[in-house]
C-alpha cells in the first residue's frame, strides 16, 4: 500500500506563488499526488520519499520561496478530511445513499447500497443506475428535469427473491453556479422500515387508511367495520356506487390481514371477454387452446395464493363462469384449462359490485348459490351524497395531488365552489369529484378555485338532477327550485346555445341568464 507525504505550507497571499512552489517541487524530482489552494495556504500530497534527506530539502527548498512563511507535516488535506467526514457520515446512516452523475452513474454510495443492490461495491461504482436497478427509477428523471422529489415507492418484483426491491426513495439534484443540473443524490429506505417506522409513530391503520379520505360518520364506521373484519378470512363482498372507493377499501383490508406481506391481485371482471377471464383466472396448460402460450401459464387464483383476490365488478361474470367460482370457493381447489390435476388454492376473496345482485337473482341472472357464498361479509360502501361533508377535505387532498401532476400551486378554494359541489348529486362519485377538480384546476389562473372554474358535464348535470328525484332526497323547496331552474337553463342553452335566445325563450333578461349560470357553475363554451 502506498504512503504518502503531506505538507502544509503557510505563506504571503502573492501571484504566483503556487507556481513557484510547483516549480519547486517539479526541480526535486517529486510528483504530486494531490494539490489544494487557499488564500495564505497550500497543500501538498506526495508519495512518501524513502530518505529522511530528501524530505527535508523539498522542506528547506520550499522555505527558500519569497513569501513562504511554514511548511509542516500534516496527517490530511483538508478536502481528504472533508471526504472521510462524509464518508463516516452517510455509513452510519441507516438507509442507502448514492449519488450519480450526467451518465447516471454511481460516483458516491454508502455500505448500505451493498445490501439493497446485493452486490459488492466494486460492482457498483462507475456503473450505471439503471443497470444497478433494472428500470428507470424516479432519479433518472430528476436528472432530466431538474426536480427534487420525496418518499417515492420503487418496487421490483422477481422470482427470484434476492433481486427483489421495495423502497422508498427520496431525491435531491445537483446544480451548476448556472441552475443546470449536474448530478443528482438519492436515499433509499426499506419498505418495512419505512411501514414500521410509520407504525411506530401511527397506529396501522391510520397508515392503511391515510389515502381513504373522509371523516364523515359514515365513511368512519366503513373503516372500523373493515378494520375489524380484515383479520379473518372470510369472504368479503362490497356493495355500493360506482366511484365509491370499493377498491381503495379492498386493498386497505388486505393490507390490515395477516396476507399483507403476500399479493393483492385486482382483476375486473367486466374488463375482459369469458374466455379470457377464464384463462387468467384459472390458467392454461401448454396447448389447451390457439394462441396458448408455450409452457401454459398460471392464473391469478395461483398468483394470489396465500394472498388476497379482488374480483371487481362480480355481477358482470356469465353464469358458466359463476358456475366455475362457486366450485373453487366450494372446494378451495383450482384446475387449469386443458388439466386435469387439482391444486389446492388458499386465497381470501373480496368481490364488489355496483349492481343489484338481489334483482338479477330474481332474473336468473346471478346464481343464489354464489350470492351466498360472497356474501359472508357484506360492506357498504357510502355514495358520496350521503356524505357532502366529505367533500371539502377530498377537493383539497385531490389539489395536492393535482398541483403535483400539472405542475400548478393551487392553495385551495373558495366557499362557494364547495357551496356548489355539495349541491351536486354525484353518480360518479369521488371518481367524478377528481374529474371536476382537475377540470377546475385546468381554468384556475389564481390561488384558489372559484365557481367560475366549475364545468360540468352538460348531459350528465342534467341527469344528476333527474336522478336525484327518482332517489327521493330530502329536499327543501329551496332545493326542488334550484334544480328545476337548473335543469330549465341547461336545457334552454343546449336548445339555442346563445344567452339571449335562451333568455326570451325562459322569459327573462339576459344578465339574468349570465348569472344565474354563474351562480350553478355552469360554463357554455
Ligand atoms: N375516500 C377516498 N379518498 C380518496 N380517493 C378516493 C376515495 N374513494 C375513491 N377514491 C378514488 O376514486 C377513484 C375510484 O375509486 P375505486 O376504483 O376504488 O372505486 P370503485 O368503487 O372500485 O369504482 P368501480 O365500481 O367503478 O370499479 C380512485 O382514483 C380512487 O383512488
Amino acid at each position: 500500500m502506498k504512503t504518502y507525504l503531506r505538507l502544509e505550507i503557510l505563506s504571503h497571499d502573492r501571484m504566483g506563488i503556487v507556481l513557484d512552489i510547483l516549480k519547486k517541487v517539479y526541480e526535486n524530482n517529486i510528483s504530486i499526488h494531490s494539490l489544494e489552494v487557499f488564500p495564505n495556504k497550500v497543500y501538498i500530497k506526495v508519495e512518501t520519499l524513502e530518505e529522511a534527506e530528501k524530505k527535508l530539502n523539498i522542506v528547506k527548498n520550499l522555505l527558500s520561496i519569497n513569501g513562504v512563511l511554514k511548511v509542516r507535516d500534516i496527517e490530511l488535506l483538508s478536502c481528504e478530511k472533508n471526504e472521510r467526514r462524509l464518508r463516516a457520515i452517510i455509513d452510519a446512516v441507516q438507509d442507502g445513499i448514492l449519488a450519480i452523475n450526467q451518465k447516471g452513474e454511481v460516483e458516491l454510495f454508502n455500505n448500505y447500497c451493498e445490501t439493497i443492490f446485493h452486490t459488492k461495491r466494486e460492482n457498483i461504482v462507475g456503473k450505471n443506475i439503471k443497470e444497478l436497478l433494472g428500470f428507470d427509477g424516479p432519479i433518472i428523471n430528476l436528472l432530466k428535469t431538474g426536480e427534487n422529489y420525496n418518499n417515492i415507492e420503487v418496487f421490483k418484483r422477481n422470482n427470484d427473491n434476492n433481486n427483489s426491491f421495495h423502497y422508498i426513495t427520496s431525491g435531491r439534484s445537483v446544480k451548476d453556479d448556472k441552475g443546470k443540473t449536474i448530478a443528482a443524490v438519492a436515499s433509499l429506505k426499506d419498505i418495512n422500515e419505512a411501514i414500521e417506522m410509520s407504525n411506530a409513530i401511527t397506529s396501522k391503520e391510520e397508515f392503511v387508511f391515510k389515502d381513504i379520505i373522509g371523516n364523515s360518520s359514515s365513511i368512519v364506521k366503513t373503516k372500523n367495520i373493515c378494520s375489524s373484519v380484515a383479520k379473518s378470512n372470510s369472504t368479503i363482498l362490497l356493495r355500493g356506487e360506482s366511484g365509491t372507493g370499493k377498491e381503495l377499501f379492498a386493498r386497505a383490508i388486505h393490507k390490515l390481514s395477516s396476507r399483507a406481506d403476500r399479493n393483492f391481485i385486482a382483476i375486473n371482471c367486466a374488463a375482459l371477454p369469458d374466455n379470457l377471464i377464464e384463462s387468467e383466472l384459472f390458467g392454461y396448460v401448454e396447448g389447451s387452446f390457439t394462441g396458448a402460450t408455450k409452457n401454459g401459464k398460471d392464473g391469478l387464483f395461483k398468483a394470489a395464493d396465500n394472498g388476497t383476490l379482488f374480483l371487481d365488478e362480480i355481477g358482470e361474470l356469465s353464469l358458466p363462469l359463476q358456475a366455475k367460482l362457486l366450485r373453487i370457493l366450494q372446494e378451495g381447489t383450482i384446475r387449469k384449462i386443458g388439466s386435469t390435476v387439482e391444486e389446492k388454492v388458499d386465497v381470501r376473496i373480496i368481490a364488489a359490485t355496483n349492481r343489484n345482485l338481489e334483482d338479477m337473482i330474481k332474473k336468473n341472472t346471478f346464481r343464489e348459490d354464489l350470492y351466498y357464498r360472497l356474501n359472508v361479509i357484506p360492506i357498504y360502501i357510502p355514495s358520496l351524497r350521503e356524505r357532502i361533508e366529505d367533500i371539502s377535505m377530498l377537493v383539497n387532498f385531490f389539489i395536492k395531488i393535482l398541483n403535483k401532476q400539472m405542475g400548478k400551486n393551487i392553495k385551495g378554494t373558495e366557499m362557494e365552489f364547495i357551496e356548489e359541489l355539495v349541491k351536486l348529486s354525484w353518480p360518479g362519485n369521488i371518481r367524478e369529484l377528481k374529474n371536476v377538480v382537475e377540470r377546475a384546476m385546468n381554468l384556475c389562473h389564481g390561488y384558489f378555485l372559484t365557481k367560475e372554474n366549475l364545468l360540468m358535464d352538460f348531459q350528465k348535470a342534467a341527469n344528476h338532477e333527474i336522478d336525484s328525484e327518482n332517489h327521493g332526497f330530502n329536499f327543501k323547496l329551496k332545493d326542488v327550485v334550484e334544480a328545476a331552474e337548473k335543469k330549465m337553463l341547461i336545457s334552454a342553452m343546449q336548445n339555442y346555445k346563445s344567452y339571449r335566445k335562451a333568455a326570451k325563450a325562459l322569459g327573462v333578461s339576459h344578465t339574468t341568464i349570465v348569472n344565474k349560470l354563474n351562480k350553478y357553475g355552469i360554463n357554455f363554451h
